[in-house]
């Protein structure tokens, strides 16, 4: 099975988390936008009512574009779910899931959509299930003007951050307009005292350690889609 196809069963499975009456959260990425497509497919079938929140611009635009009702969170503060992707799942010591996100660049609206649902359901294909988080760049959301002043402190906690460039090797800039250093911290033995670290630096406006907050993440892979608890 590719990845690609990987993503879009992952997707489908996730689509049977959302009912009639739902307030459903948007997640960010390929495999989110295969879910939202698979959503607006199944509202468009069904007929069921929802209502929605996007947790960044792109995902707002796909799904109106797809005939589904997308409202700000200042309209509907409590989402029954959310569903998302992830560029890292692992089991934390303590048995929850600790992911990272960002690879989007979405994590600071992705980590407001998700911490106002009840359920975060996490999608991904079986890839990025690890053993301990850190292979995959860790995003820190960063205020224009604290710039110098949280990469010289991330250095100096030794976790090598780096600038994000767009595609077109201008200076990525987020949905709020601010930067992304993602930082090549090799494996993180210890989530919690590496999100606090990082929180506890001035400017930083949200990292991509999302820990403890996902019920569940559904992993698509050659055996199909296994649940992982959290
Ligand atoms: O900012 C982006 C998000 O955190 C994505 O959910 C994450 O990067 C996974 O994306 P994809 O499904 O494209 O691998």
């Amino acid at each position: 099975m590719t990845q690609d196809e990987a993503k879009r069963l992952v997707a489908k499975r996730a689509v049977e988390f959302v009912e009639d009456g739902m307030a459903v959260g948007l997640g960010t990425g390929s495999t989110s936008r295969m879910f939202i497509e698979e959503l607006g497919a199944k509202v468009k079938a069904s007929g069921i009512k929802i209502r929605c929140v996007a947790s960044s611009d792109a995902s707002k635009a796909l799904g109106e574009s797809l005939g589904l009702e997308v409202v700000s969170l200042a309209e509907l503060p409590e989402l029954d779910v959310y569903i998302d992707g992830a560029d890292e799942v692992a089991r934390d010591a303590d048995g929850s899931l600790a992911l990272i996100k960002g690879g989007g660049g979405a994590l600071l609206r992705e980590k407001i959509v998700a911490s106002s649902a009840k359920k975060f359901i996490v999608v991904v294909d079986s890839s990025k299930v690890v053993a301990k988080l850190g292979k995959f760049p860790l995003p820190i959301e960063v205020i224009k003007m604290a710039l110098p002043l949280v990469e010289g402190k991330l250095t100096e906690l030794g976790l090598n951050p780096k600038q994000r460039k767009a595609k077109d090797g201008s200076v990525y800039l987020t949905d709020e307009n601010n930067y992304i250093l993602d930082c090549s911290v090799g494996v993180i033995e210890n989530p919690e005292e590496t999100a606090a670290e990082v929180r506890g630096i001035v400017g930083v406006v949200e990292h991509g350690l999302f820990l403890g907050m996902a019920a569940m993440a559904l992993v698509a892979g050659d055996d199909g889609v296994t649940e992982m608890q959290g």
